[in-house]
């Protein structure tokens, strides 16, 4: 069979968890919600067996020949991860920081492709305008953007992967996806990179998608300063060991913030909203300041914006890694741009954005031009660019797209999908 389909874009955003870290490994609630911070697929057609994974943002450029991959019925293999042991018996997966990002898309086709034509390829381009490892859920965006795209590519979604059943399916493998990575991941983050919008989690619980009616502008704030999540819940571990009446009450606490934040989205006062989720937002932060999961850098940016009229607090397992702030809907963006500054002079890393758009996203048409156009109008705006057009040594039909798509700036891209 030749490849008759056009090329399309996938696009999936990152989580941020705006009350109950620490808290939900302990059975308390957790509010998670989608960033406008999102990863993009762009997946194009080849026309012989061969499957290209492109990961320009961790330098990765792989190919496989579709006939060395294996057959896999999900129900093969016990848990995911064992993809490693099987995989690497038929192919050589690069040892590096990209390897589990390889291992997932092997997975992925290994599973979807199972009983597939493979006698026609693809291309799959994956750029990111979120940082790799910082807390902000690059991994669940990634499998996300790759799970909808494979499914696309099998005929199982539906035209733009909107309906309640694409997103199942889409959210059920990417789940499985994290599972190569990470071995027992919660599954927040993926349901967040799907369904967007503002989650509410429990451990064993189904979580609750909160139909809050407003994103909220945020600025996130990558203080660059490296944690491990693994040792900061230990530490916490210990902590409670030791005094556990008094740090359950601190769970408690934060369970009440995580509750009360959830019954507030959604509700009809969005002035009232805002300053009831600061308040909630210092306190959140000073309990886990209290729990001696914050940092310097993470102080620093409370000083920093708190002086300027907006709260902040660590978001994910803290020690380092990432802060949230609230913008307030009548703050000047004087503002906050000034706060910007101040941030980026101490070294951080700044997005203002905002959270709770939409989840992932299958653009067929995209502005209503080919790929190909729009990234060509794209690279002359951005980057005064034109791209080659060529096929490149791997004989990829739509190299131009491809080269373009890896040399524009993420935010360009980003256009993609509005
Ligand atoms: N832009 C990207 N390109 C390729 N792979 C990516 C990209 N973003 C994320 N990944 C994959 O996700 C992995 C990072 O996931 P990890 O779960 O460690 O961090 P995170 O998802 O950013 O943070 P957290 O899970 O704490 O929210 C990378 O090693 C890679 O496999
Ligand atoms: C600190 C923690 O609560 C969130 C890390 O993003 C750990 C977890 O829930 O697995
Ligand atoms: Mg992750």
């Amino acid at each position: 069979m030749r490849n008759s389909w056009s090329p399309f874009v996938v696009s999936a955003p990152g989580k941020v968890i705006l009350f109950g870290e620490h808290a939900v490994v302990y059975g308390k609630t957790a509010v998670a919600g989608s960033l406008n911070l999102r990863a993009y697929a762009l997946v194009t057609p080849r026309d012989d067996a061969t499957v290209r994974l492109v990961l320009p943002d961790i330098d990765i450029d792989v190919h496989f020949s579709t006939h060395t991959l294996p057959q896999i019925r999900k129900e093969d293999l016990e848990h995911p991860a064992e993809i490693e042991s099987l995989v690497t018996e038929a192919i050589t997966v690069p040892v590096g920081p990209g390897r589990t990002a390889i291992l997932t898309f092997v997975y992925l086709y290994a599973c979807l492709f199972c009983s597939e034509d493979r006698t026609s390829g693809f291309t799959i381009t994956v750029r990111s305008l979120l940082p790799v490892g910082a807390g902000l859920g690059s991994s669940a965006a990634f499998n996300v953007a790759l799970s909808a795209a494979m499914l696309k590519l099998t005929g199982q979604l539906s035209d733009e992967g909107s309906s309640a059943g694409d997103k199942q399916l889409i959210n059920d493998w990417a789940f499985r996806g994290e599972q190569v990575a990470h071995g027992t991941p919660s599954g927040i983050d993926n349901a967040v990179a799907t369904y967007g919008g503002f989650v509410r989690y429990r451990k064993g619980e189904e979580q609750t998608d909160l139909q809050s009616t407003q994103a909220l502008r945020v600025l996130i704030t990558n203080t660059k300063v490296p944690k491990s999540t693994k040792a900061l819940v230990a530490s916490v571990r210990v902590l409670r060991d030791r005094h556990s009446p008094i740090i359950d009450g601190i769970m408690d606490a934060i369970h009440s913030i995580s509750t009360k934040a959830a019954n507030l989205f959604g509700g009809p006062d969005a002035g009232d909203l805002e300053v009831q989720l600061q308040d909630m937002i210092r306190i959140n932060h000073g309990l886990l300041a209290t729990l001696g999961v914050s940092h310097p850098a993470l102080e620093r940016v409370r000083d920093i914006t708190g002086t300027r009229g907006m709260a902040s607090k660590l978001t994910g397992a803290g020690g380092g890694g990432c802060a949230l702030t609230l913008i307030p809907n009548g703050l000047p963006s004087a503002e906050v741009d000034a706060a910007g500054k101040e941030l980026a002079e101490e070294g951080f890393q700044c997005y203002e954005t905002n959270v709770g758009g939409p989840g992932v996203l299958v653009r067929l048409e995209v502005k209503a031009l080919s790929v190909e156009l729009f990234v060509r109008n794209a690279l002359d705006r951005h980057m005064s660019l034109a791209p080659s057009g060529h096929r490149d040594e791997t004989g990829d039909q739509y190299s131009g797209v491809i080269s373009a798509f890896t040399i524009l700036p993420p935010d360009a891209i980003s256009e993609l999908s509005q």
